[in-house]
């Protein structure tokens, strides 16, 4: 197994489009993560002489996820990691070669050590993009032993991290653009590669930062975070504080007693004119807490209030800190909410934060940071927004990470020609009739530049012009059919691996720009699919000779029923 974690991915020099292709993120994707039956079916092509036969493959997903109606495309770059490095080490052979039933012939385990992607082509949707059911996200070419073998990892690849963007796509519209989204999902993520995956792919979907370090370093994502309550339940007393000093800002001058300065703002609050009578006695350790962790990160000062009291400790204890602070020039950052009604405790905290800027004439202290966590999830965010809140941050884990609301997309991968010859999937249940022969796929945009429909044809077919009427048919549903005269005309499936031959492949994107991409996809939707309820669905067409040609093989391929 290749150590890349640890040593960094292993890359690949691609030469003819410059650029360099590190090797999958986990070591564990390698070409045994897949399922037993690709080796078996590999081993019967081979046999039958059948291996080299060239197939075209569709990549998708029947049906969108959260009763949405609109996914987010990811994980592209990590199948063409795999496919880059794509090769059979002899340890992994033998596995294979002991896995295999005995009577396996030789010849096909030397076969399987020249394997690699230098015969594969693969089209795709741009990672980060807005994608929708039936159309391929990726179409890949090639011997069809070695597309078969990468079936299970590409849609492993591609299905949780589609999943989780497309999750966290739903609670950044939900939360709305202003705030801050923190993604705090590692502890409760399916293993360490779901919690991995977790913080790439949320960023990747709207997210401003993880709170998992590891991720930070392998994909450069912002890394935020607070502090816990072991940390404030761990201090009994402000006497544990022994070293108590803190230098000014500008390093001017020195506080030599902070703890002291910290316990007459208090009392100061507690005397105020606004505040009298919201509290009393605030709890000395939770203090202590604060003050200890202000001493350490003076520029950088958050509390978690919620340990012991909201209104009568945690706030007011938060704000005399904060006030010392803002004496030696230092702007705290403000509180984290866990527990409670957060709808009414983010608005006590400010409430609370604006008498004090009032009354003590501290500027942009009532814009003091809120941010709440507790079980987030899209509903809850709604609630809050219907209640009205202040918070300013949310920090969501485990629905977001789990999929809580649903747990897998259901991508799968078709075979749609071989040989130049179109093939489908027959099933009683229409949604799951696969859309034969290699396709061009097209986004269509009106008038108002929003994409009305996605449209799929035939290879050869010529593609959709501006300003050109075209027929767009629902691919199964006879009545369902519309004109469109596109705005504009774009083509979906841009070559991403081209193997050995001389076409150009699209560059890899850095992540920030898919997450640009993602967002500025988003913000061109009709609002109309994108709300939560009862959205209305994207249409995704045939060309009219694609329709025709596939209703000619259905009838081909399906048997004639006999009443007796
Ligand atoms: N104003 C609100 N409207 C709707 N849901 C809310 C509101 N405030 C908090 N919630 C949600 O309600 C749930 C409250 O969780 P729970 O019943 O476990 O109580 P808790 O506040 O966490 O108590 P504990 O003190 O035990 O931690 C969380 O999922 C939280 O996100
Ligand atoms: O609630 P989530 O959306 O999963 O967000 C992450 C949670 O993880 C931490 O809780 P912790 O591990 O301390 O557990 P607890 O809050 O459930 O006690 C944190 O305080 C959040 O509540
Ligand atoms: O930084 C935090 O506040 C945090 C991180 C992970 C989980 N819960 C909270
Ligand atoms: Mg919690």
């Amino acid at each position: 197994m290749e150590a890349a974690v640890a040593n960094g991915p292993k890359k690949v020099d691609d030469k003819r489009n410059g650029g360099v292709i590190d090797g999958p993120t986990n070591p564990m994707v390698t070409p045994l993560l897949t399922d037993l039956y690709q080796f078996t079916m590999a081993y019967a092509y081979w046999k039958a002489g059948k291996h080299d036969e060239r197939a075209v493959f569709d990549l998708y997903f029947r049906k969108n996820p959260f009763g949405g109606e609109y996914t987010i495309f990811a994980g592209l770059e990590d199948c063409i990691r795999f496919v880059a490095h794509f090769n059979f080490t002899e340890d992994e052979i033998a596995f294979v070669r002991a896995t295999l039933p005995p009577s396996c012939e030789d010849s096909f385990f030397d076969y399987l050590r020249g394997l690699d992607c230098s015969d594969i082509e693969i089209y795709s949707i741009s990672e980060g993009s807005v994608v929708f059911p039936k159309v391929p996200l990726l179409r890949v070419e090639g011997p069809v032993a070695v597309v078969q073998l990468l079936e299970t990892p590409f849609v492993n690849l591609i299905n949780y991290a589609s999943l989780v963007a497309t999750n966290a796509a739903r609670h950044r519209f939900v939360a709305g653009k202003s705030k801050l989204l923190l993604e705090f999902g590692l502890r409760r993520a399916q293993g360490p590669d779901g919690g991995i995956s977790a913080s790439k792919y949320c960023y990747m979907g709207g997210f401003d930062a993880t709170s998992n370090v590891a991720a930070g370093r392998l994909f450069g994502i912002p890394l935020r975070g607070t502090h816990s309550h072991a940390f404030v339940s761990s201090f009994l007393s402000p006497d544990e504080i022994l070293e108590k000093s803190l230098c000014s800002c500008d390093g001017s001058t020195v506080c030599e007693d902070f703890v002291s300065w910290v316990q007459t703002w208090l009392s100061k609050l507690k005397r105020s004119k606004l505040l009298a009578g919201i509290f009393g006695e605030t709890n000395q350790s939770e203090l202590a807490a604060f003050m200890s962790y202000a001493l350490a990160f003076p520029n950088n000062f958050l509390a978690l209030v919620d340990t012991y009291d909201v209104v009568r400790s945690g706030i007011p204890n938060f704000c005399a800190v904060a006030l010392a602070l803002n004496d030696l020039g230092y702007k705290a950052q403000g509180i984290r909410l866990d527990s409670g009604d957060l709808a009414y405790l983010s608005c006590e905290a400010r409430k609370f934060f604006h008498s004090i800027e009032t009354e003590f004439g501290v500027p942009d202290f009532g814009r003091t940071s809120i941010t709440a966590s507790n079980d987030l999830n899209e509903e809850t965010l709604d609630d809050l927004n219907k209640q009205g809140h202040e918070v300013d941050a949310f920090g969501i884990g485990t629905h977001l990470v789990t999929c809580y609301a649903q747990p897998a997309l259901g991508v799968v991968f078709k075979l749609v020609e071989i040989n130049n010859q179109p093939r489908i999937k027959l099933s009683e249940d229409v949604s799951k009739v696969s859309i034969p022969c290699k396709k061009r796929c097209y986004r269509l945009y009106g008038k108002e530049g929003y994409p009305l429909v996605d449209i799929m044809t035939g290879e050869n077919e010529p593609s959709p012009k501006v300003g050109e009427r075209i027929l767009c048919r629902h691919p199964f549903n006879e009545s369902k059919r519309a004109y469109v005269v596109p705005q504009k005309v774009e083509e979906l499936l841009k070559c991403y691996w081209s193997g050995s031959s001389d076409r150009r492949r699209e560059e890899l994107p850095p992540i920030k720009e898919i997450r640009d991409r993602c967002i500025d996809q988003l913000d061109r939707m009709r609002p109309d699919h994108m709300r939560r309820l009862n959205p209305t669905p994207y249409k995704v067409s045939v060309s009219a000779k694609l329709y025709d040609f596939i209703h000619f093989l259905w009838l081909n391929e399906a048997p004639v029923g006999e009443l007796q």
